[in-house]
């Protein structure tokens, strides 16, 4: 399933993150990467180690983690690192498949969901599309500049060449309560259907409670702990 989070981060945040990011360090992509990958990896990485890198990275980490549509699609257990790359023209990363664990020791993580973040305006860059290969289908998405799309790790996916311009994001990986996509898909439909339900339906009506005691069932039994 693929997931997009329009505006998860507002103008003013948007804003925000774009200023610091001209104050941080830039270094090759491929150090990130598997073996495979970086063979076809070709961009630049935000250096977050430094004090600034560090508040960039808790900011970007709590508009995604704070977001009720991101929490309800991806069931977090852990998030990787998030990684901040830019790719300008010539560049782009071409198709992978996503390392399976990321971190290392207490930190490491299982990825089961990757996500980027768009960071530029779609209109400041041309090629530089997600391309997923996903249930036999390939998708190629360029989001508006603070939107995250969110998608299984199984995927073997790419990042098409950028002709003009340059593309920014922050990507990123869910290691998730609920071990496959199909599971995620059936709770993330039932909590839309709750959240629609309590527009129209106040919480104690019995319906309201039937489906609270099915959604919670059914996720005491897919939750992995
Ligand atoms: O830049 C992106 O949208 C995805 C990057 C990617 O596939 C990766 O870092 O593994
Ligand atoms: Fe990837």
């Amino acid at each position: 399933m693929l997931i997009t989070i329009p505006g998860l981060l507002d103008p003013d945040a948007l804003a925000g993150i774009r200023t610091s990011l001209e104050t941080v360090g830039w270094r090759d992509g491929r150090i990130t990467a598997g073996v495979q990958a970086a063979r076809v990896k070709s961009n630049r990485q935000a250096d977050l180690s430094t004090r600034t890198g560090a508040e960039l990275h808790r900011r970007l980490y709590d508009a995604i983690t704070g977001n009720a549509i991101f929490e309800a699609a991806a069931q977090p257990r852990k998030l990787s690192k998030l990684m901040v790359s830019r790719t300008g023209e010539g560049e782009g990363y071409g198709t992978h498949v996503d390392n399976v664990l990321m971190g290392s020791g207490d930190t490491r993580i299982r990825t089961d969901i990757s996500f980027t973040l768009f960071l530029s305006d779609p209109q400041d860059y041309d090629g530089g599309e997600l391309t997923i290969d996903w249930a036999g289908m390939v998708h190629s998405m360029k989001l508006d500049a603070g939107s995250l799309l969110l998608y299984p790790s199984t995927s073997l996916h790419r990042v098409e060449t950028v002709t003009r311009g340059e593309r920014m994001v922050c990507v990123g990986w869910v290691e998730s309560l609920v071990r496959t996509a199909e599971q995620r898909e059936i709770l993330f439909d039932l909590a839309n259907l709750r959240a629609n339900l309590s527009k129209s339906l106040p919480i104690e009506a019995p319906e309201q409670l039937a489906l609270a005691k099915i959604t919670a069932n059914i996720r005491r039994l897919w939750t992995n702990s």
